[in-house]
């Protein structure tokens, strides 16, 4: 069966108090326009899980960014799952190739956090990607695939963890893989899911993500395998994220 989509936003490190504005607006939007065939989530940053989550309009849920493996103790500046929970976040993003990159997260640590996040009965967001030199290099469903074998936890269902695919050259910068290069690699990734999970696999939701915005949206959506967007930019103003929700309209 087609998995439900999720259009989903990340806010990375963006936002204020007075960002709550935009959650609201979106919630007029989805209450005001016609129904949406798909799941809306907003991840903000950490300071304002809670506030969100409490005030979260009608049909929105609320998520995270990253966790650490552990529930608590000795871990400065780190926030554990269970707190996120606590925050009233549903789901937690793990492996964003900012991450990987910036904090050095390798698949191992994301596997362990994705762990984290389903031992708190939350959704896990787990995210995969090669970058330029390594498409160029034709190696972009081995990284991706390998990526995906060594961060989805062994105990993944399709309701408690999705996967997002973000070439790493495609986020933040207008470009995008053409559609049939979505295609293959989703297609690629549902494989790799069926082979690991059985039929359970083809219920997975797995997201594109980089540079979605409401002009291209209806096409990277409409491809094989692809089950809604995982959106950085075009997520922080509610009228550009209702444009690429648009795409799960009729
Ligand atoms: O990294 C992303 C979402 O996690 C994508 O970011 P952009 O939509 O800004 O390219």
């Amino acid at each position: 069966m087609k998995p439900t989509a999720l259009v989903a936003g990340n806010w990375k490190m963006n936002g204020l108090a007075s960002s709550q504005a935009e959650l609201e607006a979106l919630g007029n939007y989805l209450r005001d326009g016609d129904t949406a065939d798909c799941g809306v989530l907003i991840c903000p940053p950490f300071t304002l899980v809670a506030s969100f989550a409490a005030n979260a309009p009608e049909g929105v849920a609320i998520g995270a960014q990253d966790c650490h493996t552990n529930k608590s103790g000795a871990h400065t500046g780190d926030i554990s799952a269970e707190m996120l929970r606590d925050a009233g976040a549903a789901f937690i993003i793990v492996g964003h190739s900012e991450r990987r990159a910036d904090h050095g997260e390798d698949s191992a640590l994301v596997c362990a956090k994705a762990e984290a996040v389903l031992a708190e009965g939350l959704t896990a967001i787990v995210c995969v990607g090669e970058t330029e030199a390594e498409r160029d290099a034709g190696k972009t469903l081995d990284i991706v695939l390998g990526q995906v074998a060594a961060s989805v936890p062994a105990e993944s269902t399709p309701e408690n963890t999705v996967v997002a695919y973000e070439p790493v050259w495609a986020i933040g910068t207008g470009r995008t893989p053409t559609v049939e290069d979505v295609a293959e690699v989703h297609t690629a990734i549902r494989g790799a899911l069926v082979e690991r999970f059985g039929e359970a696999g083809n219920g997975f939701r797995i997201l594109y993500g980089g540079s979605v915005k409401p002009s291209n949206a209806s096409e990277l959506m409409a491809a094989d395998n692809v089950n809604g967007a995982l959106v950085g930019g075009a997520s922080l103003k509610a009228a550009d994220f209702n444009g690429i929700i648009d795409a799960y309209r009729k």
